[in-house]
């Protein structure tokens, strides 16, 4: 197992208000086959208006890579993320997601199986309000059924290390758009996905908060968690330079992964 070790001290520069050093350990991947691979893929939202989203999409990100997913607002960055997340499906073209093939033609427990594998942090956090910040954070883990004891100390260490250790039973209802960002944050890697999506991580952090996810993120990458991660957010892109996807009107106008 690979752990990452990051300094929660009060003394760090991110001031939270505990003081330990938290391993998050992901198991180690292999590097260099194709994790997600899209060929003339469209998108259109309904089939009866002229709805088309994404329009002849292709490009491909190896296991372990990172890719900013840039564009304009309305360009189809959200959209793409929710295909790679498998909410919904490709109108023409292939789609190698995990290294698997996605389509129509496959079962429903393909896609629930390929799911557990996918951590995603939606713009509008998507939490259940009436669940507690800690039911919400094992919701991968129990649907993978995993022992009780074991989710509930994986939950708190979790918790801890995004800031929510004293935080733990209130409702998500209640909680600031910050926590709610941090929970959501939670849930997407408490299970150690291989592929991690996020839509505007950062938009309700403070930016310090901001600039450790971010480190966290490019160690997870590091590691051989595949990341997609959209942001309108230029320092955190200077911050941590890797290649990005440019969205335009639903079409990819630059892959910067891309071989030459
Ligand atoms: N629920 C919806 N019903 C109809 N059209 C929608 C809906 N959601 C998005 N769209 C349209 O789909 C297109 C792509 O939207 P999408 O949210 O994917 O863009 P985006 O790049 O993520 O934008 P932003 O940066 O503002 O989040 C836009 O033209 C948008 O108007």
């Amino acid at each position: 197992m690979l752990c990452l070790s990051i300094d929660t001290s009060p003394a760090s520069r991110l001031q939270y208000s505990y003081a330990s050093t938290i391993p998050l350990c992901f198991a180690p991947a292999l590097h260099g086959s194709s994790m997600i691979r899209l060929e003339n893929v469209s998108w259109r939202r309904s089939k009866k208006q002229n709805t088309q989203v994404l329009s002849d999409l292709s490009f491909s990100i190896p296991q372990g890579g990172f890719r900013w997913l840039l564009g304009p607002s309305g360009a189809g960055k959200s959209s793409l993320l929710s295909l790679l997340h498998l909410e919904t499906l490709p109108t023409e073209g292939r789609m190698l997601l995990l290294g698997k093939p996605v389509s129509k033609a496959e079962k429903r427990a393909h896609f629930v199986r390929l799911r557990q594998r996918i951590g995603m942090v939606h713009q509008d956090y998507k939490l259940i309000p009436g669940l507690s910040v800690a039911d919400n954070v094992a919701l991968p883990l129990r649907l993978q059924k995993r022992p009780e004891d074991e989710i509930q100390d994986e939950i708190q260490a979790i918790l801890k290390w995004v800031g929510l250790g004293e935080r733990l039973n209130a409702p998500a209802a209640s909680l600031s758009g910050g926590e709610q960002q941090r929970t959501a944050i939670a849930r997407a890697i408490i299970h150690r996905p291989g592929l991690i999506l996020a839509d505007e991580p950062t938009n309700a952090l403070e930016e310090s908060q901001a600039h450790r996810l971010l480190d966290m993120f490019a160690e997870l990458s590091d590691m051989g968690t595949t990341m997609v991660v959209a942001t309108h957010n230029e320092a955190l892109i200077r911050r941590l330079e890797r290649p990005a996807l440019y969205l335009e009107r639903g079409r990819l106008v630059r892959d910067e992964g891309a071989a030459p």
